[in-house]
């Protein structure tokens, strides 16, 4: 029968239109409390849900009796009910790949922004505060030949290793759920437990997702291992890191510095203690956030949304097989 689709956020015309040639199509530039019920009941008839900054639980997959597929324009789904979607044999669509490279970028910014005090000396010289030669009190820490430490060597981690590695001459420290052997051929990388390479690593950076195992996964006592003159780069998640622990280890001089695009609460109060340090560079969550890679998320979102309904899959998911066994007739 006729196939019901709700896009959210993050939708160009022309990918609304491509959703369009398989379904009828209910778009929302936002939610609001104004629109709320009318998602909702458009959510009430829908096969398939679509789009950036989802707000989904599991209160509101009760009141969607037919939806069988959602995909969501990230990476990241810990703001997605993946148990409660298992149980009822919903599919979960990601965009995985697309943004490799960018939020590789994003965290080298940070690590060469956080290493050399980029914003805190841009800032000085847009405040007319140049007054002379930059001496010592001014001076930043090399990037170049420092250990990295790559806490969760994924696809993104693997993408900063290598420019690390290649672009910065940097020995590679890395963790993952099982080691990487082509990083350890092509990089010269080195698998080790997260002890080890947060009291080797001059730069550790934080990409790994945020789940019960993650969550404050670097904490006080992890801070504590690493070296004082150590920066923390965070491009996963905010709860992957204890904030009022890092806080303190940074107010206390127990690592020096901080760059972080993810946190606890986003956005950031302008109130956080690490929104007004010297030492710690704060991003509003731009990991993936450049036009062309955007798009190439908006379209990998709308590929599976459209492979799930209407042709033999998507192209990434995050529980197939669950899905798959569900539905065996596809
Ligand atoms: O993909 C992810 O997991 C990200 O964190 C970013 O690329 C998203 O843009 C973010 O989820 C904001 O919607």
């Amino acid at each position: 029968g006729e196939r019901r689709i709700v896009a959210l956020r993050r939708l160009d015309e022309a990918q609304l239109e491509r959703l369009r040639q398989v379904a009828v199509v209910d778009a929302f530039d936002d939610l609001t409390d104004d629109n709320r019920g009318a998602f909702m009941a458009s959510l009430s008839r829908a096969h398939g849900l679509v789009g950036g900054k989802l707000e989904l639980d599991e209160a509101m997959l009760e009141q969607a009796p037919l939806l069988e597929a959602v995909s969501t324009i990230s990476v990241g789904y810990d703001h997605l009910p993946l148990a409660a979607m298992n149980e009822r044999g919903i599919l979960l669509c990601n965009t995985p790949d697309v943004l490799t490279e960018t939020t590789a970028d994003t965290a080298f910014a940070l690590i060469m922004a956080t290493q050399r005090r980029l914003v805190e000396l841009s800032v000085m010289v847009r405040e007319g505060r140049w007054q002379a030669h930059i001496d010592r009190p001014h001076f930043g820490t090399d990037v170049y030949g420092k250990t990295l430490g790559i806490v969760g060597a994924g696809r993104i981690g693997a993408a900063i290793a290598r420019r690390g590695a290649l672009g910065f001459n940097m020995p590679i420290l890395y963790t993952a759920n099982s080691p990487k052997p082509e990083l350890e051929t092509e990089l010269g990388a080195q698998y080790c437990d997260l002890e080890e390479l947060l009291g080797r690593a001059d730069i550790v950076c934080l990409v790994v997702p945020w789940n019960a195992d993650t969550h404050h996964l670097i904490d006080a006592e992890a801070l504590a291992r690493m070296q004082p003159h150590a920066a923390l780069i965070n491009v996963a998640r905010g709860k992957v890191v204890d904030e009022p622990a890092l806080i303190d280890a940074l107010e206390r001089g127990v690592i020096r510095a901080a760059g972080l695009d993810v946190f606890t609460e986003e956005p950031v109060s302008a109130y956080s203690p690490l929104v007004t340090m010297d030492n710690v560079v704060v991003l509003p969550h731009i990991g993936s956030a450049t036009h062309e890679t955007r798009d190439a998320m908006a379209q990998r979102a709308v590929d599976n949304i459209i492979g799930a309904l209407a042709g033999d899959g998507p192209v990434s998911a995050v529980n197939e097989s669950q899905w798959r066994r569900c539905h065996r007739s596809i």
